[in-house]
C-alpha cells in the first residue's frame, strides 16, 4: 500500500539529507524517483543538504499541478517508481492534495519534506495541509538545539543576530547567514516565546548590572 509521509523537524535538523539518503538507496535498486522542490538555497531545480550533498530536482512553479505532471510523465513511457518532494512547506495545500492523489491514484508512496511552522510558529499552509493528508507524520530524530542545550523546536528569523517578527512569511535564508542580514536560528519554546537568541543571550549576559557586585 502506497503512502503519504511528512517527514518534518525544525530548520538543519537534516531533512534534506534524509530526503537525499531515500533517493540513493532506492536508486542503487534501480529504481526511478520524481523529486520535486521549491526555492531550495542551492537554486533552482536543486535539492541540497548542508552535508553537501546535492540532486538534480523539478522546480515546482506557482500554480503547477504535481498529479498532472507525474501522469503526463508516465504517458510519455518513462518512469517513476516514488516521489520526493523537499520544501514541502512552499507547496500550496492543492499540491499537497495532488500528491495525496499521486498515492491514491498512481499508487505511487511519496515523501515529503518541510518544516511546520514558520518563523512566528505559525503553520505554513502547505505543512498544514500535509498534517492533515499525511498517513504518517515522522519527526526528525536528530535534534538540531538551542543554544541553551535544550532541543530546538522552532525556528526564529534574525536580523543582525536579533529575532523578528515582522515580515512576510516567505523568505529564503539560511541559519548560518552572516550577522546583519536576514538569517534564522533554531531556538527552544521558552527562547523563542522570550525572543531570546544567542546573540541577545550573550550581550545580556555581557551587560554590567549582571555582572558580580564586588561587596567592597
Ligand atoms: N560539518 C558537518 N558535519 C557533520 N554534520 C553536519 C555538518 N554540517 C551539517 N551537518 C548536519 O546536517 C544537518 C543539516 O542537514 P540538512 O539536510 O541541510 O537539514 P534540513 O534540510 O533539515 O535543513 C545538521 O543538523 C547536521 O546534523
Ligand atoms: C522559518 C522560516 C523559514 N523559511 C525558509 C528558510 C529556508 O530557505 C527554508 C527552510 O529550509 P531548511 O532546509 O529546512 O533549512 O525556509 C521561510 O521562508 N520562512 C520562515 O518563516
Amino acid at each position: 500500500m502506497s503512502e503519504l509521509v511528512f517527514f518534518c523537524g525544525t530548520m538543519d535538523c537534516g531533512k534534506s539529507t534524509l530526503a537525499l539518503q531515500i533517493e540513493h538507496n532506492r536508486s542503487a535498486r534501480g529504481l526511478v524517483g520524481m523529486i520535486f522542490t521549491r526555492n531550495d538555497r542551492a537554486g533552482q531545480g536543486k535539492l541540497s543538504s548542508r552535508l553537501g550533498l546535492v540532486t538534480d530536482a523539478v522546480e515546482v512553479e506557482d500554480g503547477a499541478d504535481l498529479y498532472a505532471h507525474l501522469v503526463d510523465h508516465l504517458s510519455q513511457g518513462r518512469r517513476a517508481d516514488y516521489v520526493i518532494a523537499d520544501e514541502a512547506q512552499f507547496l500550496d495545500p492543492e499540491q499537497i492534495d495532488q500528491l495525496a492523489r499521486v498515492v491514491d491514484d498512481l499508487d505511487l508512496d511519496v515523501y515529503a519534506f518541510g518544516i511546520t511552522t514558520d518563523f512566528r510558529s505559525k503553520l505554513f499552509p502547505g505543512s498544514q495541509r500535509l498534517v492533515e493528508l499525511a498517513d504518517r507524520v515522522e519527526v526528525l530524530q536528530v535534534e538540531a538545539l538551542c543554544w541553551c542545550g535544550a532541543r530546538a523546536t522552532h525556528n526564529a528569523r534574525t536580523v543582525g543576530g536579533v529575532m523578528v517578527v515582522e515580515g512576510a512569511q516567505v523568505v529564503v535564508g539560511d541559519v548560518t547567514g552572516s550577522t546583519d542580514e536576514i538569517g534564522y536560528e533554531v531556538l527552544c519554546r521558552r527562547h523563542h516565546r522570550r525572543r531570546m537568541t544567542a546573540a541577545t543571550a550573550r550581550a545580556a549576559a555581557l551587560a554590567p548590572d549582571v555582572l558580580p557586585v564586588s561587596s567592597g
